[in-house]
């Protein structure tokens, strides 16, 4: 069980810095995914942490101690990889027990007891004498999640262990790492992936990474309705939140707020007179969204398609100058033709307001209070 904390982390590979300084605390048995686009540095993160790359500038600290200068195997570290990364030619208990027959002095007795017990969290008791090729996809992946286990590590790091399985399997692997952490309780487990699903549904908080910088680093749900910027708000959630430019007609106790192509809306958003007549976005999440008849309703337009998904039928609706169309999830089947007008009504408490440089407006009083 052991605590993180990331200051100032920074990796470059040549002249190219890809992470720009880092600060994170981790704490001990917390379980912290790393999510952002492709390319955003969450893999080389992951391994500056392993001490399978140098770190460039600034200090890790596991526990109480730096561990800039020490092996993965000194810094109490066992990490599962996409790619299972099993040796083909020993078997299940083989490579669950290889870490531990190379450390000497562990008795055969104690190796024996540790890998039962890691099939046994697992349930891959059955297959301990097969070799890799005779096994699925998952039940592999769940071997080298075993191959960890044994080593009774400090930190459990994960790098998109689910992306070699298909759906149905990733949805269940995925519910055994959430189980695994419950059973493990104590152990601090980082896990990296493009997923936001897996990200919602396994973390304690997330950490949202964009370029090599932090965004965001929260709860789940908090990251969801509370996102501090643009990039959050668009990146978690699916569809994105709907993004319209706007322009701060009134500010004050509440805000009034004009969409591009779209009539007024207030706000329930307190605001500084001075941002009166600024540009702003205006955000509002596709679930938030429903047909009205109401005349006042704020986002009018076209259908521009619609896609039904079985529980829900999302509708893509052009709106004004927005760059994409609208999109609203809406529950059950719904059946409207391409070119219908349409209206959409939300709630002013579920619409979001961001500044021309993309900062949460919420966030802008916050700091200023
Ligand atoms: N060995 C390397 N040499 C040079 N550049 C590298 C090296 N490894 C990674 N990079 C660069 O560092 C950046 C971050 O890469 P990283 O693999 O951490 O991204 P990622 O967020 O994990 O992306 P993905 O989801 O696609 O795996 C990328 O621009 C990548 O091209």
């Amino acid at each position: 069980m052991a605590s993180l904390k990331l200051s100032q982390i920074k990796k470059a590979y040549g002249s190219v810095e890809v992470l720009h300084g880092i600060d994170l605390d981790i704490r001990a048995g917390e379980f912290v995914v790393f999510v952002g686009p492709s390319g955003c540095g969450k893999s080389t993160l992951l391994r500056v942490i392993a001490g399978l790359e140098d770190i460039t500038g600034g200090t890790l600290e596991i526990g109480d101690q730096v561990v800039n200068a020490l092996t993965p195997k000194q810094r109490g570290i066992a990490m599962v990889f996409q790619s299972y990364a099993l040796y083909p030619h020993m078997t299940v208990f083989q490579n669950m027990a290889f870490g531990l027959t190379l450390e000497k002095g562990t008795p055969t007795s104690e190796i024996d007891r540790r890998v039962k017990e890691a099939a046994r969290i697992l349930q891959i008791e059955p297959y301990l004498d097969r070799l890799p090729k005779a096994l699925s996809g998952g039940q592999r992946q769940r071997v080298a999640i075993g191959r960890a286990i044994t080593r009774d590590p400090q930190v459990f790091l994960f790098d998109e262990p689910l992306s070699n399985l298909d759906a149905a399997l990733r949805v269940q692997t995925r519910i055994e790492i959430a189980r695994l952490h419950e059973k493990m309780a104590g152990t601090t487990m980082i896990y990296v992936t493009h997923d936001q699903v897996e990200a919602m549904t396994l973390a304690d908080r997330i950490v949202v990474l964009n370029k090599g910088h932090v965004e965001q680093v929260g709860a789940p749900m908090d990251l969801y309705n509370a996102p501090d910027n643009l990039f959050v708000a668009k990146f978690l959630g699916s569809p994105s939140m709907n993004i319209l430019p706007a322009t701060i007609e009134r500010a004050g106790a509440t805000t009034r707020v004009l969409p591009d192509g779209a009539s007024a809306v207030d706000l329930p958003i307190a605001t500084p007179h001075s941002i009166a007549g600024s540009p702003a976005h205006l955000g509002v999440r596709p679930e938030d969204l429903s047909l009205t008849d109401a005349p006042d309703a704020p986002f009018r337009g076209e259908v521009a398609l619609t896609e039904s998904l079985g529980e829900v039928t999302l509708i893509y609706v052009d709106i004004g100058r927005a760059d994409e169309p609208f999109v609203a999830k809406l529950p059950g089947e719904v059946k409207i033709a391409r070119g219908t007008h349409v209206a959409l009504a939300t709630k002013p408490q579920a619409m979001r307001l961001f500044d021309e440089a993309g900062q949460a407006i919420r966030l802008a009083m916050r700091r200023a209070a």
